[in-house]
């Protein structure tokens, strides 16, 4: 599964200018958490990986997206978390229209979603302690007093206790990580959540805590989920309604 920090091609490349979506417009549903209409991207324009992709993830569903490795699941993620930019098409978020993606996002529509990927450690500042790497969206964003509250409870509900918040990513596990990286992705309270193959690296006692924590979390918030994954079992018991990449309805 590919990261951020693989993704070096698509982060360096210029932006082109978007192409507006052509055909019959789309009556926006009011309020969805994500709605992809006619989203067209990947990484050589040759070769696109999205061909006019829509998907639509209403406010406090969890949709489980299932597909086989390399279909595209984790560009429709990136595209869905304003991490990849997509060629043609419309992402709205929490009802607003993306119109930058990456470092052109706007931070108040940045923060409407959390993501959390399947390697912990392309995820995660190897030099930060858990505790600076779970607050480190609230320095960004320039929340700094909000962290001595907001930390220790969000710590627990991850499963982090005791000296862990102390380590350093090297010196903890993966679970123990992506635990971190979970709790990172909720610290700014985003509307909604993109776990892509959040668990595909746990072992089923730790994947039980985190599909538990993100649960507890769309409880408390009234967050939507869209987990990405090819555990069609895990999906099935998780989320609300699962989808196939492969049938994504194009534009
Ligand atoms: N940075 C990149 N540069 C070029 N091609 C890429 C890049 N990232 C992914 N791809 C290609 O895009 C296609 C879709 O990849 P993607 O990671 O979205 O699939 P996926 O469904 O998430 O796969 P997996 O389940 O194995 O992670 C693949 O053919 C992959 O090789």
């Amino acid at each position: 599964m590919p990261e951020p920090t693989s993704k070096a091609t698509s982060e360096t490349t210029p932006e082109p200018t978007p192409e507006p979506i052509p055909g019959p417009t789309h009556e926006p549903a009011p309020g969805a958490a994500l709605e992809l209409r006619g989203v067209s991207a990947g990484y050589d324009r040759r070769a696109p990986v999205l061909h006019g992709a829509s998907l639509t993830v209403d406010d406090g569903e969890a949709v489980g997206l299932l597909g086989p490795s390399g279909c595209g699941k984790s560009t429709l993620a990136r595209v869905a978390a304003l991490l990849h930019r997509p060629w043609a098409g419309t992402v709205r978020l929490a009802g607003r229209t993306a119109h930058g993606f990456r470092h052109r996002a706007p931070r108040e529509l940045r923060t409407t979603v959390g993501v959390v990927f399947q390697q912990p450690r392309l995820a995660a500042d190897p030099r930060l302690t858990l505790a600076d790497l779970i607050a480190e969206p609230l320095r960004a964003t320039g929340r700094r007093a909000e962290i001595p509250g907001r930390l220790p409870a969000l710590a627990a509900s991850a499963g982090l206790g005791g000296d862990l918040l102390a380590r350093r990513p090297h010196e903890v596990s993966d679970g123990q990580l992506q635990r971190a990286c979970l709790a990172r992705a909720l610290v700014l309270r985003p509307r909604l959540l993109v776990c892509d193959e959040m668990t595909a690296m746990l072992d089923a006692s730790t994947t039980a805590a985190l599909v538990a924590a993100v649960e507890e979390y769309r409880r408390e918030h009234g967050a939507a989920l869209l987990a990405v994954g090819h555990d069609r079992v895990l999906l099935e018991r998780w989320c609300d309604r699962t989808v196939d990449f492969e049938a994504l309805p194009p534009r």
